[in-house]
């Protein structure tokens, strides 16, 4: 269990986070939303050791771990992915993840001339670990591809892949579902959920789409203004006036509950299924077909449907 106990992350005289207390319970899918700028990423890098805070605890399983850096948090098991994924990107996906265990021997000059066969046994289970990650999720197609050429989407996976590949406790997603099409958005949901039940994965998720949210996480914690403003279930929470209102204020809110009501009766009229696994099509605005707007809480536009990433250019296998 992580609990963090009246954080405080200020920048000069900004308080980017604002007193800021969470519980982050084991086993759990935790998700953590919010407008943009409310704190969510400056919360992760506090928790995770990347920023030290200005004031505030943060405890796991008891102990205290405020302000410890990345790599000492690692040893205990406390992962943290970036919105943009950290690849080896001249590297192979299978090499990317290979190299994720430290203390390896061949990294000593005096082992790679005098422990060539521990070194060997050592790579072929390596190799062996990576190939397992990359089947469990159903990416081992890649294995070979130079992790630069992934999509969006892939490159997120190998994130994922890379916490597998040490026996992580907890690990925090930073939107994970941005860039990233339907269908492999699909497959990253589906790699969580089955890494909490069957391997007692700990999630903390921050993500925009309130799909996902809704269908992975509970509890779902939202800040503002680097506050956190409400916690529960996500249907209480999607249900909430003062979260919609620290989105959208008020006039906004307005106009596009009012719209959302239309669409919903026109969707119902056709038929159309809203949900995470909906490939139908799109909406005009490039969200999928049946989609209600407003399910991005922020009422920023949906990403086309086909393929990663579509602004970044990106080249997939
Ligand atoms: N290193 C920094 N120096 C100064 N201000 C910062 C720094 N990092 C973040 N901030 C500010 O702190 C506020 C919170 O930023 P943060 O990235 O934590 O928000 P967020 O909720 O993750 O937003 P988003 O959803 O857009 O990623 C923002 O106003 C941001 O500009």
């Amino acid at each position: 269990m992580i609990e963090v106990h009246d954080l405080h992350r200020h920048f000069g005289g900004f308080r980017a986070v604002d007193g800021a207390s969470i519980t982050i319970r084991t086993g759990s899918i935790t998700g953590l939303i919010g407008p943009n700028g409310a704190g969510k990423s400056t919360l992760f890098n506090v928790i995770a050791g990347v920023l030290p805070p200005t004031s505030g605890r943060v405890i796991m399983d008891g102990e205290d771990i405020t302000g410890l850096p990345p790599h000492a948090l690692f040893h205990r098991g406390l992962l943290r992915t970036f919105q943009m994924a950290h690849e080896f990107s001249s590297m192979t996906v299978r090499e990317n993840l290979m190299m994720v265990p430290g203390g390896q021997t061949g990294e000593v000059l005096w082992n790679s001339w005098f422990g060539r066969k521990r070194i060997a046994g050592e790579e072929r289970a390596l190799r062996a670990r990576a190939d397992a990650v990359l089947d469990f999720l159903t990416i081992s197609h890649v294995a070979e591809e130079k992790a630069g050429n992934l999509s969006g989407g892939q490159k997120k996976l190998l994130e994922l892949g890379r916490c597998m590949m040490v026996d992580a406790k907890i690990v925090f997603l930073d939107e994970v579902g941005a860039g990233v099409n339907r269908t492999l958005l699909m497959t990253i949901a589906d790699a969580i959920v089955r890494l909490n039940r069957e391997r007692g994965y700990t999630f903390c998720v921050i993500e925009h789409d309130m799909d996902f949210i809704g269908k992975l996480c509970d509890p779902v914690i939202v800040m503002a203004e680097g506050k956190v403003l409400a916690e529960g279930p996500a249907d209480s929470i999607m249900a909430n006036e003062a979260v919609v209102e620290a989105y959208l204020g008020r006039g906004l809110k307005n106009k596009v509950m009012v719209e959302a009501a239309e669409e919903t009766q026109l969707g119902e009229a056709h038929g159309a299924q809203p949900g995470l696994g909906d490939e139908a099509g799109q909406g005009g605005d490039g969200r999928p077909a049946g989609a209600a707007p407003g399910r991005r809480l922020d009422g920023r536009p949906w990403l086309a449907a086909q393929g990663d990433d579509p602004a970044s250019g990106e080249q997939r296998p």
